[in-house]
């Protein structure tokens, strides 16, 4: 069957080689045949996230005789080249249109060389440094030359809307006669709906129209949509659902524009920067769509996006129309208490940052700086020469959509671990760096074939405050603690409150829903019932939710929502606990010191099975390191200010001490044969103790048993790690302490053995430090 072909103009005449690529209906025996002189190759297109049946084109550009057998020659090394399936069809393995690749064959061929001299490793270390650098330096000026070209970028300014537009009234009036009919219509469906009590029977449908007319409205109101899809608080699930679809099926904008737009932006003609690049987008999303291309100074295969064109213009207008509107519902709807129009001005300065590619660029970089690093994590690298305010070129990621979850089992891929990569690391951006990715829908994570959560789309990123930082997880704290006083405190720190509001009667409220919730343990919580709990308390009372702290939230739900498809009993909670863990043991910060103190020791009582939890958990973070855990506690234990803690620490040094050596002699004298037992104490049980302590005292040391295990079995300790610790015991504070310790052990041993030798049960003693 032939298959119908239509060449975009702009290509046409550059290109010497089209490639076909059917979605669906494999072609491949299209392959080497010719169109209007124009050689074809056709293959299946496997990447998934394409819908429909359509033919793709790939126009590649003949390379010149010589270049083709080095492309043959490098085919194997290259890369980016051999990790694409669909892409490669019409280029390496049938014309091997693949230039050299300097780096990837040169560095190989040097990793493969063998050092014995040492000085020749140093020197090549520092070499390999100067590399690095010279590289660095290279990249800082393209990055340079890039800010540059997108020197006239667009920033939002209100005022000048206002300027710009109030000249320009017809086409005010245009557009907004189109916003209102559009959302009117829609608005008008809903009320009859609710006339005639159907609103739940017409749910899905007016979703699905509603999605239509923000669609059909342009960038501003596909955004808006966007944010709306996120928000259970404010959109049932049939509408989340179908404003998720928002996401990245939208409708596409000519290619011939998006390649003009591309010379135009980087101010040379195609060919000479690409050697080959789709006919047509691989994704269109709110703001631009996606070609994938290769790179012709190296091979390398990337993605570049192109903005839509005029889409400045356009949100312009839509912000200018929506500020009025928003002012209007400020001035005159009382039931409105937040300013909206501080609300939209953050959204549009968001959106406007958006359209700026060379920074989001930039994100990706600090992004993958911060994160990268991590084995389970993929950042795309920036070609900062291909980049402007319009145009971003960055590196290709093979792999699947985390909602596409069908295809990524049938890949032997386990969806709950890659959650769980996106758990963890969104954790570290969230409350350890503070910098974060604010648009994390699954349209913007892929599962690489090698099992990697890949990260895309830094447009929106976000930061925490250092003080909310700690403050989140304090307040995990005081919640697993029902200290709903402390929780309630909080608020201030997170900068849900003003300080002067008075926080005493939310405190009961916060008692009224968690102690139902928590009759669960924390971790067996679902997250979206904390939010929703905490959303309906915080509701009631002159709270102010900072857009960071929505953001937070929504990026976890998100992944939450993943993983429920796959596992209904997936928890976020739980899976953030050995992070959680992890940082309370081993974070140096006074804050969250102070919070491991108040986790550990309630009521004046240490609690040992939250430690041995914490070190449970803690240990399942891939970052934690036993050593890491024992120098802050001890830090803390002797450092000025700890005497209240030291004294509760000695009293506790004293149980222990005398639950393991009385515990031991229990259990040692359990052992022992009756009869044998018989003749050692002539009918008399030699350890007097009552039923009760003595069942408390041998659980306490199978407990401190557990627990001393639980450190040295912990992978990667190393008992040389422990020589910070000894430093600190060799403090005066530390050898007083030990002192005051062994001398109250004595004590009480001296008082048990008295005990045993009078035959009278005697109380306990009182400690003393
Ligand atoms: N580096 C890449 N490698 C592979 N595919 C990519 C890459 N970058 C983007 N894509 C594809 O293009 C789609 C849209 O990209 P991206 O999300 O960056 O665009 P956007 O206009 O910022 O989208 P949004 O509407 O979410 O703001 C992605 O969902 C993905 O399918």
């Amino acid at each position: 069957m032939p298959t119908q072909l239509s060449v975009p103009t702009v290509a046409g005449g550059r290109f010497s080689q089209l490639t076909l690529q059917n979605r669906f209906a494999g072609i491949h025996g299209l392959s080497g045949t010719s169109w209007k002189g124009v050689r074809l190759n056709c293959g299946r297109h496997r990447r998934s996230g394409y819908r429909g049946n359509s033919v793709r084109a790939v126009l590649v550009r003949n390379p010149p005789p010589a270049e083709r057998s080095r492309g043959n020659l490098e085919n194997g090394s290259a890369r980016s080249v051999g990790r694409d399936d669909d892409f490669s069809v019409g280029r390496s393995r049938n014309d091997a249109v693949v230039s050299s690749n300097g780096n990837g064959g040169a560095a190989s061929r040097r990793d493969g060389l063998e050092f014995r001299n040492p000085s020749e490793l140093v020197a090549t270390r520092i070499e390999k440094k100067q590399r690095a650098k010279i590289v660095g330096d290279q990249e800082s000026e393209a990055e340079a030359r890039a800010a540059l070209r997108a020197a006239n970028v667009a920033e939002y300014d209100p005022v000048r809307l206002i300027q710009r537009y109030s000249k320009e009234p017809l086409k005010v009036l245009g557009r907004a006669l189109k916003v209102t009919t559009t959302l009117g219509a829609f608005a008008i469906s809903v009320l009859i709906d609710e006339r005639r009590g159907k609103i739940n029977e017409n749910m899905r449908k007016r979703a699905k129209e509603l999605r239509e007319r923000l669609t059909f409205l342009g960038p501003t109101f596909v955004k808006i949509g966007q944010g709306l899809s996120t928000r259970p608080d404010l959109c049932p699930p049939a509408y989340l659902e179908e404003l998720a679809e928002l996401q990245d099926a939208l409708p596409t904008f000519p290619d011939v524009e998006a390649f003009a737009c591309i010379e135009r932006e980087l101010g040379k003609p195609m060919e000479s920067m690409y050697s080959a690049i789709t006919a047509s987008p691989i994704a269109a999303a709110s703001l631009g769509q996606v070609y994938k291309a290769q790179l012709r100074s190296t091979g390398e295969i990337v993605a570049v996006k192109v903005q839509r064109p005029y889409i400045e213009e356009a949100v312009a207008l839509d912000f200018y129309l929506l500020r009025g509107i928003c002012g209007l519902v400020d001035k005159y709807v009382d039931v409105v208490t937040s300013d909206v129009v501080a609300l939209l001005d953050e959204f549009a300065r968001r959106v406007y940052q958006e359209l700026n590619y060379v920074q989001e660029g930039r994100n990706a970089i600090r992004f993958g700086q911060l994160y990268g690093d991590r084995p389970d994590v993929l950042v795309p690298g920036i070609y900062w020469d291909y980049v402007s305010a319009k145009v971003l070129t960055m590196e290709w990621v093979d792999g699947v959509k985390l909602s596409e979850q069908d295809t990524i089992t049938a890949q032997g891929l386990d969806i709950i671990k890659l959650v769980d990569i996106g758990i963890q690391c969104s954790l570290r951006q969230l409350l350890e760096h503070g910098y974060f990715h604010a648009d994390p829908h699954p349209g913007n994570l892929l599962a690489t074939p090698d099992g990697k959560l890949a990260f895309l789309d830094f447009g929106m990123m976000s930061e925490t405050p250092p003080t909310a930082r700690f403050a989140i997880i304090g307040h995990v704290v005081h919640l697993v603690n029902r200290d709903y006083e402390a929780m309630a405190r909080d608020y201030y720190a997170l900068d849900f409150l003003e300080p002067d509001v008075d926080v005493s009667p939310i405190v009961p409220a916060l008692k009224n829903f968690f102690d139902d919730v928590l009759e669960a343990t924390v971790s067996e919580l679902n997250f979206k019932t904390i939010v929703d709990g905490l959303g309906a308390v915080l509701y009631k009372y002159p709270f102010n939710v900072p857009a960071y702290y929505a953001l937070i939230l929504r990026s976890l739900t998100v992944l939450e929502g993943l993983a429920l498809y796959t596992d209904p009993n997936f928890k976020v909670l739980a899976a953030s606990y050995p992070y959680f863990a992890k940082r309370l043991l081993t974070d140096k910060n006074p804050y969250l010191r102070d919070a491991l103190i108040e986790l550990l020791f309630k009521d004046g009582t240490f609690r040992w099975n939250r430690l041995e939890n914490l070190l449970v958990q803690g240990r399942k973070d891939s970052e934690y390191r036993a050593s890491d855990v024992l120098q802050p506690v001890l830090d803390l234990l002797l450092g000025s200010g700890g005497e209240e803690l030291r004294s509760l620490v000695e009293r506790e040094a004293v149980r222990v001490s005398e639950a393991l050596v009385v515990g031991s002699a229990i259990q040692s004298y359990k052992s022992v044969p009756q009869p044998l037992r018989d003749f050692i104490d002539r009918g008399n049980n030699v350890i007097r103790i009552k039923e009760s302590e003595e069942i408390e005292m041998l659980a306490l040391r199978e407990q401190v048993l557990r627990i001393w295990n639980l450190l040295r079995s912990t992978s990667g300790f190393d008992p040389a790690s422990l020589q910070p610790i000894v430093e600190v015991l060799r403090r005066s504070e530390a050898q007083a302490m030990g002192g005051r310790i062994a001398g109250s052990i004595t004590r009480r041993l001296a008082a048990r053995a008295l005990q045993q030798l009078l035959k009278q049960p005697t109380p306990t003693p009182t400690l003393t430090s």
